[in-house]
């Protein structure tokens, strides 16, 4: 990777030092992403341990390349993190506002109080005009009750402003998402607060000029801003259950999936990418975002136009009792009106994370439907190569090992949920060699069928 720090106008630019309001895998990303780019961060979080491990090198999340980044960038002196929002308040000019919004409990709606006590606290302690821009995923409608928020809070006639800026990156793929992200969206209110706002991104445009790349400004008003992200969010999620659901028809017609995706993402009009059926679609982002959209749409009386999400959603969970069906009928066990009995079945349970290459176990497919299968009485042994740690704090009645070798050893059945590299590639004659009975379920789509089968094994795939 190009070193971001040597863009060659890095001291030539107005560059605002900056904040980022919690850091979690999107505000430590971004943190150390724009000191990499060569501004003066700070980083703040309520979260004391989280901000002691950051400040020591140690990297609290799996985040490929990421650790290297933080330890560089912590040496060059550009980049700290603290617990005390008043030295935020002080440092910087413009504030990223980057907590979470998680669904509300028993509800469909986002969770908005941690973005309150945040943009409170820092609000009490300016005594600056800033910016505040919204980077978490919010309802429509969040913006201008920040900035509300902001003017009560606030010392009076400070004129600080609140603008915008959804955030789009993948977990795993974090550090490039930032530093090269395909597009970049914000609203601002004025004038002031638009040139401020370009100022932060230029550090993102130089190093696209460098490396001879073109990164899309789209400047917009804030509810605007805060739906574009929802919007695409949303139109992932529809896409991945609509691959679900033709998942369903290909199974029901002896047709195959991962062929019939292949031959419709040849259009370009439709594309390749985000079309692979298998368990569903998790994290922390996709399904709470999809509900919290779907709810927002109700409040302002659109509910009916996007009923459509429901069914999105409804799709996507049903992945996990269909998967644990083909698990029972590999394992040789009828499923009864409560769900099949799976007691004495041994499963390798391959993968806890939402997807592979993140330690993140937020909604989890792959963890869901062992919790389940376990509910069915199986012996789940899981492994994963990053998500143990968060997996076992979760569900503790899970069987957790350290090695694949571990998990496969006498196994009735293996399940590969999560396309891990070490899981993807996976030798069928060799591990046919650990386990007591070669049956696979790939939750992945990732192996090719008459492989494994001429290796002896009873092979399951998701809709093929
Ligand atoms: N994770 C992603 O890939 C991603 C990508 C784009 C957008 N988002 C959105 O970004 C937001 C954050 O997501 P995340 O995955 O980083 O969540 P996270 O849970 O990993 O991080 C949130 C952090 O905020 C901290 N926090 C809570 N209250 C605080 C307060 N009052 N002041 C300061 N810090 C506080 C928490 O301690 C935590 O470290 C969400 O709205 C999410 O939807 C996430
Ligand atoms: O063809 C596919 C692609 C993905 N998935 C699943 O979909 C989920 C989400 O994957 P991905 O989008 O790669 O992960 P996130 O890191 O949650 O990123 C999404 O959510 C972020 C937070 O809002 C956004 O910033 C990103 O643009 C958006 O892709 C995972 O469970 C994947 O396994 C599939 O099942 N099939």
């Amino acid at each position: 990777m190009a070193n971001a720090s040597q863009s060659p106008s890095q001291n030539t630019t107005t560059r605002p030092r900056i904040s980022f309001l919690g850091c979690g895998y999107l505000g430590t990303t971004y943190a150390v992403c724009f000191a990499e780019l060569g501004y003066e961060v700070i980083g703040y979080d309520v979260d004391a341990a989280k901000i002691e491990s950051l400040n020591t090198g140690v990297l609290p999340i799996h985040e490929p390349g990421l650790p290297e980044l933080l330890k560089k960038n912590l040496e060059t002196g550009r980049l700290r993190f603290t617990t005390d929002v008043q030295s935020v308040a002080d440092f910087a000019d413009v504030h990223f506002i980057c907590v979470g919004t998680p669904q509300r409990k028993g509800e469909h709606r986002a969770d908005l109080s941690y973005i309150e006590t945040a943009v409170v606290d820092l609000s009490q302690h300016l005594s600056r005009k800033v910016l505040i821009v919204g980077k978490s995923t919010v309802p429509v409608g969040t913006a201008t009750w920040v900035q509300e928020l902001v003017d009560r809070h606030a010392p009076e006639g400070l004129g600080v402003e609140v603008g915008w800026s959804p955030e789009f990156l993948q977990e795993s793929n974090a550090m490039h998402d930032v530093l090269r992200p395909n597009r970049i969206v914000y609203a601002a209110q004025s004038e002031w607060a638009s040139q401020l706002l370009k100022d932060v991104h230029r550090g993102i445009l130089e190093l696209a000029a460098v490396e001879d790349r073109e990164v899309p400004v789209v400047e917009t008003d804030l509810a605007t801003a805060e739906l574009v992200k929802v919007a695409a969010n949303a139109f992932l999620a529809t896409k991945i259950s609509f691959i679900n659901a033709m998942a369903d028809l290909s199974e029901a017609a002896g047709a195959d999936v991962v062929d019939l995706a292949r031959a419709i993402g040849y259009d370009q009009r439709i594309g390749n990418k985000f079309l692979r059926a298998g368990i569903g679609f998790g994290g922390g982002c996709l399904p709470k975002d999809i509900r919290a959209l779907s709810a927002r749409a109700g409040e302002l009386g659109v509910g009916e136009s996007f009923r459509f999400l429901d069914e999105v959603d409804a799709v996507n969970t049903r992945r996990r009792s269909h998967t644990v069906r083909a698990v029972a009928e590999l394992a040789g066990r009828s499923s009864g009106p409560n769900g099949p009995d799976l007691s004495g079945v041994r499963i390798a349970y391959l993968g806890a994370t939402f997807k592979p290459d993140t330690d993140d176990i937020r909604d989890s497919p792959a963890l869901d439907i062992a919790r389940r299968l376990r509910s069915a009485r199986a012996d789940v042994v899981v492994y994963d190569p990053e998500g143990l740690e968060n997996a076992q704090g979760f569900a503790p009645e899970l069987s957790f090992v350290k090695t694949l070798a571990e998990a496969v050893a006498g196994a009735d059945v293996v399940c590969a949920m999560v396309p891990w590299e070490e899981f993807r590639t996976l030798d069928p004659e060799a591990l046919g060699q650990q386990v007591a009975e070669r049956r696979i379920l790939d939750g992945m789509n990732a192996f090719d069928p008459v492989q494994w089968r001429k290796h002896g094994w009873s092979y399951q795939g998701i809709g093929r």
